[in-house]
């Protein structure tokens, strides 16, 4: 039954093209399958031309959030079980231009000669969702096949390895809608419905989302969402800004949902990030009715959750991001836009500098963050592709006060409002009017 399986997922496969992240800093090396042998070339010899044992992983299912947690769980054991004697490189099956057409695996090169990888993949191997292909060499010619850990797959047939052109698309970025970011409300929603009997909090997180949606916003206050990096100075910035422009201060996600916070931060991708984009739609509910009486100032909005999510989502270098001007940049469109976008930016020098100044816990993201250079980058460019509203860079590095001067002087000419720091307290709650013009 288990072989079945296993030949059935070989078949889906095989048909499809092979990426390996065998160096983070170039291209992935792309391979497809082949019933006849085909010369290696010199970038492939150097992941199958040696006398490693080699293997490849991926992870099936029809259900995508059993898909996503059993790909997070392998992840894991790879990381926990296997040798230092193995490397394990992200590598997935695609067909080139197919959205949603990746499936997600390891490649795993075991240096060893112990049987520990046979061992860890053997156990692997026991879930339905998982397919495991061992690679053999003879002279120029590399062949997968379906691996067994007795090596008895008689009906597996030889399918070599033939090197492919790179991808026009990063594979990374064909899966990005609805698994990384959402572009509607009822996609995420969807994701934590699915959930709610391996997550019962998903039930309390879709509670409070019925409970406060609310879209209505008519001839209102400006709203403008302040972005950024960690400690790029974002609660100092809006703190300062509600003072100065006497408005309401929000966050996204919003306070009520911060019980709740840790638990899908926990969760992979699929699941964390439905979650932070539905603390979107109840900020954006929140904003819809705050912005009726006074201007709202946010921390942190959509601009986070599609950054950190196309960062994390795209391995390896910046260039593998979706160009700009991508439809992986845009807005969703049932979601409260708001009237200005500032990223604040400060060198990674300064940013470190902060971090360790404040010295708070981090999440393990921010923590990623600062080792991961590759990453913060992403996020970074991944800020300021985002289009419909685009964001407009702020030099964070300047001292709060010249920064907030800054932000004003912005604020004044976008929104053409009046900013209100250097006038005496009580005039200050008139000196802003609601707008009439289009946001
Ligand atoms: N303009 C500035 N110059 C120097 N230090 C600053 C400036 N703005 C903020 N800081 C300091 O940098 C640290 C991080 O600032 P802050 O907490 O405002 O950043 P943040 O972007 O809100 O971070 P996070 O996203 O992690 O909450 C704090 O210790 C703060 O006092
Ligand atoms: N609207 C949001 C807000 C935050 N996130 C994610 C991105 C990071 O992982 C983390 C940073 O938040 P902070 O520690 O500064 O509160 O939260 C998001 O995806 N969407």
């Amino acid at each position: 039954m288990m072989l079945k399986r296993a030949m059935f997922r070989c078949g889906q496969l095989c048909s499809r093209v092979f990426a390996v992240e065998f160096d983070l800093r170039t291209e992935p090396l792309y391979f497809t399958l082949s019933s006849t042998p085909q010369e290696l070339h010199q970038a492939h010899q150097q992941l199958f031309g040696g006398d490693e044992k080699l293997f490849s992983l991926h992870v099936h299912s029809d259900s995508r959030t059993e898909k996503a947690r059993t790909h997070a769980e392998i992840k894991h054991k790879l990381s926990v079980a296997l040798s230092r004697d193995c490397d394990v490189f992200e590598a997935s099956a695609f067909i080139p231009d197919v959205k949603n057409s990746v499936v997600k695996g390891f490649f795993i090169r075991d240096k060893s000669t112990t049987s520990l990888s046979e061992d860890v993949l053997k156990t692997l191997q026991q879930s339905k969702s998982v397919c495991v292909f061992s690679y053999k060499r003879e002279g120029q010619y590399c062949w997968q096949e379906l691996w067994s850990p007795v090596n008895q797959v008689e009906e597996s047939v030889r399918q070599y390895v033939t090197p492919a052109a790179a991808a026009e698309r990063h594979p990374s970025t064909l899966n990005i809608t609805s698994s990384d970011v959402y572009y509607c409300m009822n996609d995420a929603y969807e994701v934590l419905r699915e959930c709610t009997d391996i997550i019962p909090e998903s039930k309390e997180v879709l509670k409070l989302v019925n409970e406060q949606l609310e879209t209505s916003r008519g001839d209102a206050f400006p709203v403008i969402v302040i972005e950024g990096l960690d400690a790029t100075g974002k609660t100092t910035l809006t703190e300062a800004l509600r003072e100065s422009l006497n408005a309401t201060l929000l966050k996204s996600p919003p306070q009520c949902l911060a019980p709740f916070r840790q638990r899908f931060d926990s969760e992979p991708p699929l699941i964390r990030r439905a979650f932070y984009a539905l603390g979107n739609y109840i900020t954006a509910a929140h904003i819809g009715k705050e912005s009726l009486r006074a201007p709202v100032i946010v921390d942190r909005y959509w601009h986070s959750t599609a950054a950190y999510a196309i960062a994390t989502a795209v391995g390896g270098r910046v260039e593998n991001l979706p160009k700009p001007g991508s439809e992986l940049y845009q807005w969703p469109e049932d979601l409260l836009q708001p009237n200005l976008v500032l990223l604040l930016t400060v060198s990674p020098e300064e940013r470190l500098r902060r971090l360790r100044d404040r010295g708070q816990d981090k999440t393990v993201e921010e923590a990623e963050l600062e080792i991961n250079q590759l990453f913060r980058l992403k996020v970074e460019e991944a800020y300021k592709r985002i289009q419909n509203p685009a964001c407009i860079i702020v030099d964070a590095s300047p001292s709060p006060r010249e920064v907030l001067q800054q932000v004003e002087h912005l604020i004044r000419n976008k929104c053409h409002l009046k900013t209100t720091s250097s006038l005496p307290d009580e005039t200050r709650s008139h000196a802003i009017s609601p707008h009439t013009t289009r946001w």
